[in-house]
């Protein structure tokens, strides 16, 4: 049986899907990025080659996926889990459609057959590893260039992206978004210095919302005590 690698590359919290252009009976499909394993090519290596040709852009198998699932008479499907390396945006050669998608929106796109039962695992993956749903909002591209390289400089991810914030119009100079895995006060102290604010993207899910993250949050608020009950109650 031949091997095809796909890649469930996780960036806070969500899952990139691409869409295929080819064949024509899989185009417009949903898979997650990959190809065959080539002879004398370990999965890993195979799976990194192939983002790299598909998605112009690096990264680093951190686990694989229980079971496989049967594409052909000839062919089966392993899935790994996956990060970005080096800041690099994804930005499809091949695929017509990339989407990230959060544990909710796991349905929301049409998966080629041989995924789908991945996808359970998947939404486990998101779930356990939340993104902290923060983003550095600035106007100038080198302002987000300046931050990313600071929060790389202390050991965190960093990646540089245009965003289109909630009720902006289509138009619109879109301002650039920096997103993050580091805590919330370095962000503050960057905002600050780069003249940005701090977004914070609604947070779907069972845990009803943002608050799940919580101790972000705790330098900004007011110390609470924790309540122990009044006297007669013990
Ligand atoms: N890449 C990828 N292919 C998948 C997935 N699920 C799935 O059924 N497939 C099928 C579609 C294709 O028939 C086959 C992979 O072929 P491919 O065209 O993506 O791989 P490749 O670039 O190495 O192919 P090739 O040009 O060497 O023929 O596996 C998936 O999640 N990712």
């Amino acid at each position: 049986m031949k091997q095809v690698v796909g890649a469930a590359i996780v960036r806070g919290g969500k899952v990139l899907a691409t869409r295929r252009t080819t064949p024509p009976e899989l185009a417009g499909r949903w898979e997650l990025p990959g190809g065959k394993v080539e002879p004398g090519e370990s999965p890993s290596d195979a799976l990194e080659r192939e983002i790299a040709e598909e998605l112009d852009c690096t990264v680093e198998v951190t686990g694989w996926l229980s079971g496989t699932t049967r594409i052909s008479d000839t062919h089966e499907l392993r899935v790994a889990t996956a990060r970005l390396r080096g800041g690099g945006e994804p930005d499809p050669t091949e695929h017509d459609q990339v989407r990230w998608l959060g544990p909710d929106e796991l349905g929301d796109v049409d998966w080629l057959e041989p995924d789908r039962p991945f996808l359970g695992e998947i939404e486990h993956v998101l779930r356990a590893t939340p993104g902290t749903g923060l983003r550095v909002i600035v106007f100038e591209e080198d302002d987000a260039e300046a931050v990313a390289a600071r929060l790389r400089a202390e050991g965190y991810d960093a990646w540089v992206v245009r965003e289109r914030l909630a009720g902006e119009d289509d138009d619109e100079d879109h301002p650039w978004a920096v997103l993050s895995d580091a805590p919330e006060m370095l962000l503050e102290l960057l905002v600050d210095e780069h003249d940005g604010w701090l977004d914070r993207e609604e947070q779907t899910g069972p845990a009803g919302g943002s608050t799940a993250r919580s101790p972000l949050e705790l330098p900004t608020q007011p110390r609470r005590i924790k309540n122990l009950g009044s006297p007669h109650d013990r």
